[in-house]
């Protein structure tokens, strides 16, 4: 399987955002020719949480979700969808929502971002997500074309329970679509996502926002270095400054190799069960 990663500058106009979408997605599957294509967190719109309920879609059959859905059949790739944002059930609330399509450009997983980013960063911006936004309840892999995939977006790589869970379900890929803040991803991005992949003995595909886009609170900046690691903890492939995207071959090989050298699985002396704190998990 090859697997490809596209950063994104997302900014707060949804219409040239999806037209980006795809022009970003046919460039990269015309260069990379992967069966795999990641999307950034909030490929369809980024100004601030504040505007999720605004923004917001319903559960199939938005604009995204419509376009995704339309650039896989039609390019024949798996896309895996970054995230956007998904009506929550609570009236004015919404999901951050990766949504799966295959080849046919019919979804096949779907998994809500868990962890929200509450946070102030040193420079004083305040991020405040679950004023919008609710957690996602589920630990979500699925099978593409026999390569396992487990879901994550964003600010969940601070939280290793997570993956640990997500290797436990049969993970092999573990896709991390993000909009990393300059001033944290600078310090972390690749630290953390390198732990992820060495700690899970899992390929990790991450695609990033970079550049700048305008929120009401004043203007950010997301880090960019969207990468693949391979189980070994190494980064295979790289988009650094810009827009533009990144591919590898998901080989199992590596995998098997690193999994059989350091059997942690085996190892593991303490296993924290995952738990949401919600009946039937
Ligand atoms: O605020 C917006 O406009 C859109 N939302 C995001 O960009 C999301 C949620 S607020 N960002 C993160 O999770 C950054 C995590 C991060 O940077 C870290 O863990 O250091």
């Amino acid at each position: 399987m090859r697997a490809a990663v596209i950063q994104l500058n997302t900014r707060n106009d949804k219409v040239a955002n999806l037209a980006a979408i795809e022009a970003a997605v046919r460039e990269c599957v015309a260069k990379e020719r992967p069966d795999w294509v990641q999307l950034p967190e909030h490929c369809e719109w980024l100004g601030g949480s504040v505007g999720a309920p605004f923004v917001a879609e319903p559960y199939r059959d938005g604009d995204t979700w419509t376009l995704l859905s339309r650039l896989s059949r039609e390019l024949k790739v798996w896309i895996h969808g970054g995230s956007f944002y998904e009506q929550s059930e609570n009236p004015g609330r919404a999901y951050n929502t990766t949504v799966v399509f295959d080849r046919d450009g019919a979804e096949r997983a779907r998994y809500r971002k868990i962890h929200l980013f509450d946070v102030t960063t040193a420079d004083g911006a305040k991020f405040h997500e679950s004023a919008t936004v609710d957690p996602g309840k589920a630990i979500v892999t699925y099978d593409c074309e026999g390569v396992s995939v487990g879901c994550s977006i964003c600010y969940d790589v601070r939280f290793p329970e997570l993956y640990q869970q997500l290797a436990k379900q049969g993970a092999q890929l573990i896709a991390v679509p993000a909009a990393f803040t300059l001033l944290t991803g600078k310090d972390h991005w690749e630290v953390l996502l390198r732990s992820r992949a060495i700690e899970t003995e899992c390929w990790v595909a991450a695609a990033g926002q970079w550049g700048t886009y305008q929120t009401p609170a004043g203007e950010r900046q997301s880090f960019g270095q969207s990468m693949i690691i391979d189980p070994w903890g190494t980064v295979v492939a790289r988009v650094s400054e810009g827009l533009g995207s990144a591919s590898a071959g998901i080989d199992m090989g590596i995998l098997d190799r690193v999994r059989s050298q350091i059997p942690v699985a085996a190892n593991k002396a303490i296993r924290i069960e995952a738990s949401l704190g919600v009946a039937g998990l």
